[in-house]
């Protein structure tokens, strides 16, 4: 669906609570939840570069309360990933931070479920409809105990609310087939993380790859979010005045500085009084990042050396000063500002307040995890043609090979070696066949990923659904091709051998989908899942070689 097709209406001012939505009966905590960051500082540890330590934040002051939505700009590298990753405990294994996170004085832990995060980057499982991807969603985070009409309400309401109902039953698209937009994508994204109206809400540019018309909506039904005692805050490129209009609070970054913190109505005051007003008929928020953002020095040269003479009014408070050195004139103004003491007397107060915070647990049942996961990648799994479909043809076809090369190689002593041959080639086939469900399997990896952070569900559920959904597609090749195969390359007569056979392919195939699980257990960088999955791998193998031997 192209955006134009949004609903021209805009988002209720107050949205309404989804029905049964997971967090209805905290409701009244939720307006006492305030977030603060406090000298965050990260630093990044580089191998690779000579440049070994680079300060991407260099300690930030700021909080955020409910009722509010804020906007986060800065030119390109200011640091505005990395600031909402620290505040959503993700960031990566080479980055130090220091500094507190807390939401009303009490630190966050990496493990905190009050914090839900719309990242940057768009992963699903490209085989599956906008609506099904919402419904499982919804499966795995809303409460064990709501039904599936009420669940279904759930879904319908968000898929209304992002204006995803023209695309519902349209497929997301993946390696091999074309699907919803970019835009829809974020929108999808979006749509995941508000299913549980969670305390807070952290959106990496929202509305990138959408229109004016969709980003005004976007943020419209964030700003209604954020109206109903919720914490609403976005990084955000490319802000026209009326999308700009709509938040209520404003951070500016630049080099890891606060340039400006405080509401948005008062930005355009703190420029005027640090030199820098923003002119009559200029969009601020242009304005603002203008001031900070080195590039646009290139700029100006190169269309100096174009003898344009259009130079934008704005530009002319600061063509007698590089942009480099207007920003740290506003970093500095701010530190010496009001509004930075504003800001250190507020988070002093909130940090007295000390009043608990509800921590979410695992919105639903272990059991349901499983059921929903298994689920999930099963009909993920099936719909993919590469990896169920064509896979089995391959296997099919190759059994024929093998069969015709090895056709009728007898039982005799003499034919000890060929029949070894025979079995290499299989396996060896076999195994390399298995690896063609890669792309498949790192497309579910990423999904994986991102739940994992979200604290959906534990890394062993994961494992095992997987285990679980790839069953029928091992289980079948094995049976087709250990069926042909028999028959033709005529293994030792009967049934129990025939059926050692069958056993025999089964373990080959399941030991290289049962590496898979290994990779996703070391990605996920948990033991339980390492044990997990290299159990399910060890078990398997060794009752593989044990059958092979039988067999020779
Ligand atoms: N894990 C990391 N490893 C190496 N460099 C990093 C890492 N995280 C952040 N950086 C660096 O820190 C700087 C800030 O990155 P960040 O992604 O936060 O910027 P940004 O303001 O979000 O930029 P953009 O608007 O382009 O997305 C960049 O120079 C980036 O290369």
């Amino acid at each position: 669906m192209c955006t134009c097709m949004l609903p021209v209406i805009m988002a209720p001012t107050t949205m309404e609570l989804h029905d049964g939505g997971a967090i209805m009966e905290s409701d009244n905590n939720i307006r006492e939840v305030c977030l603060v960051w406090e000298n965050l500082e990260v630093e990044v540890v580089s191998s690779y570069s000579n440049e070994r330590r680079k300060k991407v934040l260099n300690g930030i002051s700021g909080y955020a309360e409910p009722n509010r939505i804020m906007a986060l700009i800065g030119p390109s590298g200011a640091g505005k990933s990395t600031f909402l990753d620290a505040l959503a405990g993700r960031l990566g294994g080479n980055v130090r931070i220091t500094g507190n996170v807390t939401l009303n004085g009490t630190k966050t832990t990496t493990s905190c479920r009050n914090i839900n995060y719309v990242t940057q980057e768009d992963y699903f499982l490209g085989t599956l409809t906008v609506r099904e991807t919402l419904t499982y969603a919804a499966h795995l985070r809303l409460a064990a105990n709501k039904s599936k009409d009420e669940i279904d309400k759930v879904v319908a309401k968000t898929l209304d609310e992002m204006g995803l109902e023209e695309c519902a039953e349209s497929r997301l698209g993946n390696w091999h087939s074309r699907g919803i937009s970019k835009g829809e994508k974020r929108r999808l994204s979006i749509g995941i993380e508000i299913l549980t109206q969670p305390h807070i809400l952290l959106l990496d540019e929202p509305t990138s790859g959408l229109d004016s018309a969709a980003a005004f909506f976007v943020i419209s039904s964030l700003t209604s979010i954020a109206h109903n005692g919720r914490i609403v805050l976005c990084s955000i490129h490319q802000l026209s005045s009326e999308v700009f209009n709509l938040f209520d609070d404003l951070v500016l970054l630049a080099a890891g500085e606060t340039v400006y913190f405080g509401e948005r109505t008062n930005a355009i005051k703190f420029f005027a009084d640090a030199g820098f007003p923003c002119p009559t008929r200029k969009n601020p928020p242009e304005h603002f990042l203008r001031c900070v953002s080195p590039e646009f020095d290139n700029v100006l040269s190169l269309m100096r050396s174009k003898n344009v003479n259009d130079t934008p009014s704005s530009w002319n408070s600061l063509v007698n000063m590089t942009t480099e050195e207007t920003k740290w004139n506003l970093i500095n103004s701010f530190k010496n500002s009001m509004h930075s003491a504003n800001v250190r007397e507020k988070i002093r107060e909130i940090k007295l307040r000390k009043e608990a915070v509800i921590e979410r647990a695992y919105d639903t049942s272990t059991l349901k995890q499983l059921c929903t996961l298994t689920h999930r990648s099963f009909l993920n799994m099936t719909r993919d043609i590469g990896y169920y479909w064509l896979r089995i043809l391959f296997y099919i076809l190759v059994s024929v090979c093998a069969g015709f090369l090895y056709l009728n190689v007898g039982t005799s002593n003499n034919a000890i070696l060929p029949r070894s041959k025979c079995d290499g080639f299989i396996y060896g086939f076999m195994t390399f066949l298995c690896i063609g469900g890669m792309p498949f399997f790192l497309e579910e990896l990423k999904v994986f990923e991102g739940e994992r952070f979200g604290r959906r569900y534990g890394e062993a559920i994961y494992v095992l659904s997987s285990f679980i959904s790839s069953l029928p597609f091992v289980v079948a090749i094995s049976l087709t091709s250990g069926t042909i195969l028999y028959h033709m390359v005529n293994f030792h007569p009967g049934f129990s051998h025939y059926c050692y056979f069958c056993i025999n392919l089964f373990c080959s195939i399941s030991v290289t989908e049962g590496s898979m699980l290994v990779v996703a257990a070391l990605v996920s960088n948990q033991l339980l899942a390492i044990v997990t999955a290299a159990g399910v791998s060890v078990s398997i193998s060794s009752s593989h070689s044990e059958q092979i031997t039988r067999l020779i």
